[in-house]
């Protein structure tokens, strides 16, 4: 098989490989899936605006976020269930972001514990996504569970109070992993609990995390800019500008169209990262632009998983790298941490 040239290309792959009821969920969002279409389009509808005659010979990628160094700006998201991509799982992401020295968020829903993701992928950088549980003494669980596999930061998820409605996974009746696959994170004696989502979720759980535990705070799923400012003032250390890839509240807005204005309200204070829709170099830059200081991909990361394991993941992970590489060059941009608004123009 010839790799893929491009993202989309592997996700023409994964597709024709996976179980089509795995690749709905993997690819499908909530109600229309109006914001899943809208996140890819706002990039579509930025124009980069390009400078020239200003040549350098390799252009800067790196970041470094909360004492976490990445070769590139690109993170990969936290998503669920990755052995319905690959037999490995997220051993194969985990050895991948590490070959790609980059940061992985691994799922509290991971098919893999993440002790175990964390001991397959020595060098890794791993932080761990937590939807809090009713119950908080398990909620601590597996607080202490993503400690003690060294993750650098926990990531809360936040626009999760209930689990979004899914019109793919209904008709398809996908509402389970099929058998002896689980949710290893969540084994509780000789049981698997089934994960809960907390209704009741408030700035109040965020106070108790912080807590509970020294590790950073990430919230992932702000799209409001006064909850960027409430979240600054509960001592969060960074924030994912997210609609969870269109897979939430359908309608909610593009999160390249609301990034401005939460990066406003955050001016500098914390790390700003954005994730949905990015598909390409070009969006990464646009994103960079416009106030994040790294963007996280959710399905590119599937597609690269499920077309090629392990190897699909770096290779998705280096088509990026190669064209944020290209792109940085066309803009005449020197390092992303030179990527500044007036590039970016709202076009078409
Ligand atoms: C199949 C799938 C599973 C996901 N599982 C989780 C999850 O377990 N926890 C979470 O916080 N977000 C989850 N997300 C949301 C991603 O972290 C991320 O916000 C989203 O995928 C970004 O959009 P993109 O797929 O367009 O890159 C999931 C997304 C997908 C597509
Ligand atoms: O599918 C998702 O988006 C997601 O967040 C999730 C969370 C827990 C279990 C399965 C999926």
């Amino acid at each position: 098989m010839r790799s893929p040239a491009d993202v989309r290309g592997f996700e023409a792959v994964a597709r024709e490989r996976l179980d089509p009821a795995h690749y709905d969920f993997f690819a499908g969002g909530a109600g229309d899936e109006i914001t899943l279409r809208a996140n890819e389009a706002a990039f579509g509808r930025l124009a980069l605006l390009p400078r020239v005659l200003r040549g350098t010979d390799k252009p800067e990628l790196d970041v470094t976020l909360l004492g976490c160094r990445a070769s590139l700006p690109v993170l990969v998201a936290p998503t669920a269930f990755h052995r319905l991509a690959d037999p490995e799982g997220e051993r194969a992401t985990a050895r991948a972001a590490a070959t790609a020295e980059t940061i992985m968020m691994v799922s509290m829903a991971s098919t893999v514990a993440v002790g175990d993701v964390a001991a397959a992928a020595p060098g890794a950088r791993l932080w761990f996504q937590l939807h809090v549980q009713p119950d908080m003494a398990f909620t601590e669980t597996l607080v202490r569970r993503a400690e003690a596999a060294g993750c650098g930061a926990l990531v809360v998820t936040v626009d999760a109070p209930v689990f979004g409605r899914r019109g793919r996974d209904e008709r398809n009746g996908f509402h389970d992993l099929p058998d002896g696959l689980c949710c290893e994170n969540m084994r509780d004696g000789d049981r698997v609990r089934p994960i809960e989502f907390s209704p009741a979720i408030s700035w109040e759980h965020i106070g108790r995390l912080t807590e509970l535990t020294s590790l950073p705070i990430v919230l992932k799923g702000i799209l409001h800019p006064r909850d960027a400012r409430t979240a600054l003032d509960h001592g969060v250390s960074a924030l994912i500008v997210s609609n969870h890839g269109g897979r939430q509240l359908d309608t909610a807005p593009a999160t390249v169209d609301v990034l401005p204005e939460v990066a406003a309200a955050v001016a500098g204070a914390v790390p700003v990262l954005l994730d949905g829709g990015v598909r390409r170099g070009t969006d990464v830059l646009k994103a960079l632009a416009l106030g994040a200081d790294a963007v996280a991909v959710g399905r590119p990361v599937l597609w690269g998983l499920g077309a090629d394991g392990e190897r699909g993941v770096v290779r998705v992970l280096d088509l990026l790298r190669a064209e944020i590489e290209d792109a940085l060059a066309l803009c005449g941009v020197a390092s992303v941490h030179d990527l500044e608004p007036g590039m970016v123009r709202r076009a078409w």
